[in-house]
């Protein structure tokens, strides 16, 4: 395949619900949507991930943007690809930026996925029908509020239920949880909130029965996650700090998780996404798709990796509508009693609604 033109639209998107971590709340998810054309009109869908400031990661929408723009978009366009697996190859001289590259490798996927008519899910390997979801629930403003809110989503049927925890907000808040669903699939997520002179603090949580704690220490420190795992019965589950297969690899060694997150975007695309999960199945660490508050394109991404068999743990790709008044794909994703189908139509499954991202679209680019 070649492509020829790719279109950048800048959307913004208002959500149901704010959704607050300790970083700051986000009512209107900005993103890119990404549509990349190839030689015999074939049109490829691709979401970059990242947000409008740097602190998930350090990429933002308007980074994203750059990179696509005076590197990765000039990498790829008029080259002659015969598998996407090329794509990550060839950005891999530009440093990190693994949101812009996931962005752009995700729609060359969705070709690939369409000229050899499979659905993406296939394409990457993936045999499932449905996948377990879990969802992640922000930061809210008492604790009656998030048992509430924490109902309505065990009622909804979710898998598992994933809530923010920071110094000062931790013990007693999965206390209060668990005392009010002894028997919620429950974990916890601290965004690198800790270090280690915490540590008597997150072993407490050992009493709680959680499934995991998510990137409990600082983004670049496996060394010392090794050591709090060795301290803890609770499994770590790294997401920040896993950006790569090596990064993973790494972790493995040194015994720094027991489980990893998989975000397309934060680890540069779909390839490297399925070579984490391989190795991760080779040393049995089961691993879950982690969410970046994903519109439409994104969420069918993660669906169809989710479908690789070591996604054995619930994500937090969540139905549309649990995020937005309106989509921008038709169907919309549906989750019941937990589940998701796993689309079989070839592509990502779900066709893109052009007048639906036209009113939602702030700024557009043409590059050919
Ligand atoms: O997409 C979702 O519903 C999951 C959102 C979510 O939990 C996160 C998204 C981005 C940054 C974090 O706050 C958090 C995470 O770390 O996984
Ligand atoms: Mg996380």
């Amino acid at each position: 395949m070649k492509l020829t033109e790719i279109v950048v639209r800048h959307i913004k998107m208002p959500m149901k619900a704010p959704f607050t971590t300790s970083f700051g709340t986000i009512a209107d998810k900005e993103l890119l949507v990404i549509e990349a054309k190839d030689q015999s009109g074939i049109i490829g869908w691709g979401e970059a991930v990242a947000f409008t400031a740097p602190w998930y990661t350090e990429e933002t929408l308007k980074t994203t943007w750059h990179m696509l723009e005076d590197f990765l978009i000039p990498m790829l366009c008029q080259r002659d690809i015969n598998h996407p697996d090329e794509v990550s190859a060839l950005f891999a001289p530009i440093r990190r930026n693994c949101m812009a590259k996931a962005s752009i490798e995700g729609a060359v996927w969705d070709i690939y996925a369409q000229q050899t008519k499979q659905s993406l899910a296939q394409a990457l390997g993936g045999a499932k029908r449905q996948i377990e979801v879990g969802v992640s629930v922000g930061i809210q403003p008492t604790i009656e509020q998030l048992l509430t809110l924490l109902k309505q989503h065990i009622q909804h049927g979710y898998k598992r239920v994933k809530v923010k925890i920071k110094p000062g907000q931790d013990v007693e808040l999965v206390r209060a949880i668990r005392t009010a669903f002894p028997k919620l699939p429950l974990m916890v997520d601290a965004n690198s909130a800790y270090t280690l002179a915490d540590i008597e603090v997150l072993k407490q949580l050992d009493d709680f029965d959680l499934l995991m704690i998510e990137q409990p220490l600082a983004v670049d420190d496996i060394v010392d996650h090794a050591k709090l795992q060795r301290q803890l019965q609770t499994p770590i589950c790294l997401d920040e700090s896993i950006t790569s297969y090596d990064d993973a690899r790494r972790a493995i060694e040194l015994g720094s998780c027991g489980i990893i997150n998989i975000k397309i975007g934060r680890v540069g695309g779909l390839t490297e996404a399925k070579r984490i999960h391989d190795l991760c199945q080779t040393h049995h660490i089961p691993v879950w798709c982690g969410g970046m508050l994903e519109a439409g394109i994104g969420r069918a991404h993660n669906i169809a990796l989710t479908a690789l068999a070591n996604f054995t743990l619930p994500g937090d790709t969540a139905g549309s509508s649990h995020y937005w008044y309106e989509d921008i794909i038709t169907p919309e994703v549906t989750v019941e009693n937990g589940y998701i189908a796993v689309p079989q139509s070839v592509g990502i499954g779900y066709t893109v609604n052009r007048e639906t991202v036209e009113r939602f679209t702030i700024s557009q680019k043409v590059y050919q």
